[in-house]
């Protein structure tokens, strides 16, 4: 008999895993991805099921990276949610498998997982594509994927300016209260866009929330939300005038209302980049379309499990 799996919860999860050994392990294997070996690293596009009548949607994201013989799969809900509820509008769990066998040797709480490597992407497609010299930051939306993004964003980043804007006022003004650091606070979007350098959307948005004619030449676009194929946070004008760098080309074609319908053509894969095979365009106005991916919360899964065992 195998092992019955452990559980982690989400601040055992939230305790053994850090941005400093996720980075690099996140650049890994995002380049090895890019290489296209199916046979090292295996990851379909989430399979997604709309459940109408909450509003929400369930996802599985299975990976499997041979080299590093991890098997993992995430199952993560979403849900368009009022931002009153008590609930996250993004819940997930993690299963670890033992590959040799088939057996779940963990079932961690997903969401800290889920913060944590998409803003750690998020960086990773910042410290590739931003301009040399990025002064302002802005992020819109200020839900829970702004918490992460602004923590990784300040501590690798030297921005003079960070500047916050979310649907409602109140939300933001709660955001900037709870962050350390100081902050700007505006109730336009356009205004709190004018002249940034790195703008960040993590909106739950399923219309264009950015629009090209506001955003600064040469300005670096993190777009994490609208992950269905009918759903925008950028405008056509940006998504046609901005060289667009992705995390899985796959994905995008299926998943990101952003690229299907403005039409727009993907430049690279933020793993190209990384292993020099597609160059990055850090004079042009660059947009990095975020959607997740399975190996990522893999990778963040065993960084975890790891630490766990050995304080075990
Ligand atoms: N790319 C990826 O890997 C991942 C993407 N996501 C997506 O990221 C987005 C943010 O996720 P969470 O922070 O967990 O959601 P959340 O529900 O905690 O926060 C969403 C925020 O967006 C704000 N918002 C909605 N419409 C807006 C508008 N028009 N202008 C400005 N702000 C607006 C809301 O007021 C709220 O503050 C969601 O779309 C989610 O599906 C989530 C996890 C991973
Ligand atoms: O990669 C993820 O995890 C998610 N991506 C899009 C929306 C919900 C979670």
């Amino acid at each position: 008999m195998a092992d019955q799996p452990v559980f982690l919860r989400d601040d055992v999860v939230a305790r053994f895993l850090s941005y400093d050994e996720l980075i690099p392990r996140l650049e890994e294997v995002l380049g090895k991805f890019s290489r296209g070996n199916s046979s090292d690293v295996v990851q379909p596009v989430r399979s997604v099921i709309p459940i109408h009548s909450h509003s929400g949607f369930l996802g599985l994201m299975p990976a499997y990276i041979a080299h590093e013989d991890i098997l993992c799969t995430k199952i993560v809900a979403f849900y368009r949610r009022e931002e009153n509820l008590h609930l996250p509008s993004t819940q997930a769990t993690v299963l670890l498998f033992n590959p040799e066998y088939g057996n779940v040797t963990a079932v961690m709480d997903g969401l800290d997982i889920t913060h944590k490597r998409t803003a750690a992407v998020s960086a990773i497609s910042a410290k590739l594509l931003m301009a040399a010299q990025s002064d302002v930051l802005c992020i819109l939306g200020c839900g829970h994927q702004a918490v992460s993004h602004y923590e990784i964003f300040t501590k690798l980043f030297s921005f003079k300016e960070v500047r916050v804007c979310s649907r409602r006022l109140e939300t933001a003004e709660r955001f900037a209260a709870g962050v350390q650091g100081p902050i700007t606070v505006l109730s336009s979007a356009k205004e709190a866009v004018h002249g940034a350098d790195v703008i960040i959307t993590v909106t739950n948005s399923s219309k264009p929330v950015l629009f090209g004619e506001w955003v600064k030449p040469g300005a670096h676009i993190v777009a994490v939300g609208a992950c269905r194929p009918d759903w925008r946070e950028l405008d056509d004008v940006l998504m046609r005038d901005a060289v667009i760098y992705v995390d899985s080309r796959e994905g995008a074609a299926v998943e990101s209302g952003d690229i299907i319908l403005s039409g727009a053509e993907v430049f690279a894969e933020l793993g190209e980049v990384l292993n020099g095979t597609r160059p990055a365009l850090r004079n042009k106005t660059t947009v990095f379309k975020s959607l997740g991916m399975g190996i990522q919360d893999a990778v963040a899964a065993k960084l975890v499990f790891d630490k766990w065992k050995r304080s075990q």
